[in-house]
């Protein structure tokens, strides 16, 4: 794995403020981020995230997803407990990309759903590929976590490179009218674990 760390700094923001650990994929040019909290390498088992990138949802407050909802949930639990990571992958568009996510978008406009429109561009439903994690949570001495999310895929990837998984925390956000039907086909057809999806009290 062609994984480097290559600096790190403090990084404050209003949940607290954390440790940023910059690290390179060599082999794809890409940039990923581990944010850490308190003694994550003492090897008791770590509360943590692999959070995807999601520029539209992160950064831009896009209602379609739930991405910028359970990232800073992400944080605020790390920040009560004083101690955990997130990885911050940059996997946008489950792997895709953020102009083909953007295509996507537009064939969901349309009528499809998250999964159709991937394979309509020609792309498997999910191309991430979480084999980085494992040399960025080697770096911060970390073997074991209590992950949060609500997805399978990520407990699965994570056992299969040696990660313990102590525990799976749920990170549930409220649905609203644009990302009702997303939730629903994730549940429907990624596996995700979504329960009973709530629509909270956002305007449309
Ligand atoms: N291709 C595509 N990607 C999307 C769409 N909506 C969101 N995404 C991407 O989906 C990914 C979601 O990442 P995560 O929130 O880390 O992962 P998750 O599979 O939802 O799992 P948990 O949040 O951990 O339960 C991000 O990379 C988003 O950019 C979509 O409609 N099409
Ligand atoms: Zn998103």
């Amino acid at each position: 794995m062609s994984v480097i760390f290559v600096a790190a700094s403090k990084l404050p923001t209003p949940f607290g403020v954390f440790t940023m650990h910059g690290f390179l994929d060599e082999a794809t040019g890409k940039e990923h981020v581990a944010l850490t909290l308190g003694d994550v390498a003492d090897g008791e088992p770590v509360l943590g995230r692999l959070h995807s990138e999601c520029l539209t949802g992160d950064a831009l407050f896009s209602m379609r997803c739930d991405c910028g909802a359970q990232l800073e949930a992400a944080l605020q639990a790390i920040a009560i407990e004083g101690r955990g990571v997130l990885l911050y992958l940059r996997q946008e568009g489950r792997g895709i990309g953020l102009l083909n996510k953007i295509r996507a978008y537009a064939l969901q406009d349309a009528g499809a759903d998250t999964v159709e429109a991937n394979e309509q561009l020609g792309f498997a439903a999910d191309q991430r590929d979480y084999a980085i994690c494992k040399p960025m949570l080697d770096h911060l001495g970390i073997n074991e976590i209590r992950l949060m999310t609500n997805n399978p895929r990520k407990i699965k990837a994570l056992e299969g490179f040696g990660i313990r998984i102590a525990e799976r925390r749920p990170l549930h956000i409220d649905a609203n009218p644009h990302n009702l039907r997303y939730l629903a086909t994730k549940a429907g057809k990624l596996g995700h674990l979504l329960g009973d999806i709530h629509q909270g009290e956002v305007e449309p």
